[in-house]
């Protein structure tokens, strides 16, 4: 591996690969346990959520859980369940709602467990902390050992997150008789795979992150892109653009993008990452608005399985593997941009995160981030109790 340069969130990205078995092994040991057979089958529905990359995760995992489990899902941002969604008309029978939270911390998101149970949905916390709120406000937790790294946009817990989820999903569809005892390990060694095909390119790729770094670090802010399926991964390069730099960054899909942010001005000085997997039904479109992005002169970037001649001139291209499912893509199709990230933060002399305790990010040792953790769950407990 030629890495010259190293930070926590370069480290984290050039570990998933190895990490990626030893995962599944201890996931699916715990998820094994998780449920009876009796109980997946009663669930028809299911609801995802959770905050930042909590939420994208169940956002990225929908479709897997749609395919193999043929629930219906919705994957929607804690707040929107905690507040919008406890209608009391609603009855929640054979719903699973799953609160997605590596800390366990986001008020929000225990506020949504709170929101749905007293309406007969089954809660399922997905946690590295059984002592924090959410794991005390769900019907069942499935704890993992997310890689608890240095301070850094978290990646090796994202990656987690997803890795959990899809193992879920795989599990669901077979206990529902929906695939069959093969073809559910053959899901599960396709994901350990498709990490492994990462590896002969990890030298290009990060090469390529270097000399992206090295060019995107002027711009002033950045734009990523992605429909469908690869919107999850736009979602979350947002975050960690932010997290990693700090930089104003927008996230959009790719029809709204060339009705919307194709007009912002000096768009030399936006840096654009658009993902498009060569699957999905968006491609041609994504080709389009690349075009676009070429003619307006943006420093853009495709991180994508799309063959390079298919690209448009201008355009920077990072290659990955393709995936064996298109649902498996969100697991890895992430990690350049992570790497980027970490070759971003090296540029420009960042801290991640701000340091989150350094002010004004932090005040004092405090990380201004979470709520008061009470608060927010006993909001929705009073409009229960309200019938609002
Ligand atoms: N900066 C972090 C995000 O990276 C994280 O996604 C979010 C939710 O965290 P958790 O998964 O612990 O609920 O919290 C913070 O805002």
């Amino acid at each position: 591996m030629n890495q010259a340069v190293d930070n926590a969130v370069i480290r984290q990205s050039l570990s998933l690969v190895d990490l990626a078995r030893p995962l599944i092994g201890d996931l699916q040991k715990k998820i094994d346990a998780l449920f009876t057979k009796e109980e997946i089958c009663a669930f028809d529905k299911l609801i995802l959520t959770g905050c930042g990359d909590s939420y994208i995760a169940g956002v990225a995992a929908k479709p897997a859980f749609q395919k193999l489990a043929g629930l219906a899902v919705d994957a929607l941002p804690a707040p929107e369940v905690a507040y919008n969604y406890n209608n009391s008309k609603f009855n929640y029978g054979k719903t699973l709602c799953i609160g997605i939270s590596i800390s366990g911390k986001v008020a929000a998101t225990a506020a949504a467990m709170e929101a749905v149970h007293p309406y007969g949905a089954f809660t399922l916390g997905i946690t590295e902390n059984l002592e924090a709120p959410l794991a005390q406000h769900v019907d069942r937790v499935l704890k993992h050992d997310s890689p608890e790294a240095e301070l850094a946009p978290g990646t090796a817990t994202y990656f987690t997150s997803v890795m959990t989820l899809l193992l879920l999903a795989i599990k669901m569809g077979e206990v529902k008789g929906r695939i069959c005892a093969e073809q559910a390990e053959a899901y599960r060694e396709g994901l350990a795979a498709y990490c492994e095909a990462f590896r002969p390119h990890i030298d290009e790729i990060i090469a390529k992150a270097e000399s992206l770094g090295k060019k995107l670090a002027p711009c002033t802010h950045y734009d990523c892109v992605g429909s469908g399926l690869d919107y999850a991964s736009a979602w979350f390069a947002r975050a960690k653009l932010y997290e990693a730099i700090g930089k104003v960054t927008a996230v959009e899909n790719t029809e709204d993008w060339c009705h919307v942010n194709y007009f912002a001005r000096n768009p030399q000085n936006i840096g654009t990452i658009v993902y498009v997997t060569a699957s999905s039904p968006a491609k041609y479109r994504c080709i389009e608005a690349m075009q676009n992005m070429a003619r307006l002169g943006r420093p853009t970037v495709a991180i994508t399985d799309v063959c390079q001649s298919e690209i448009p001139a201008g355009i920077e291209v990072v290659s990955i593997p393709t995936a064996a499912e298109s649902w498996m893509a969100p697991l890895m199709q992430f990690m350049p941009l992570t790497l980027l990230c970490g070759y971003l933060q090296n540029e420009l002399g960042e801290t991640p995160l701000r340091g989150i305790t350094e002010s004004p990010w932090g005040d004092g040792d405090r990380n201004c981030i979470y709520a008061d953790q009470s608060h927010q769950i006993e909001i929705v407990m009073d409009r229960e109790k309200e019938g609002k």
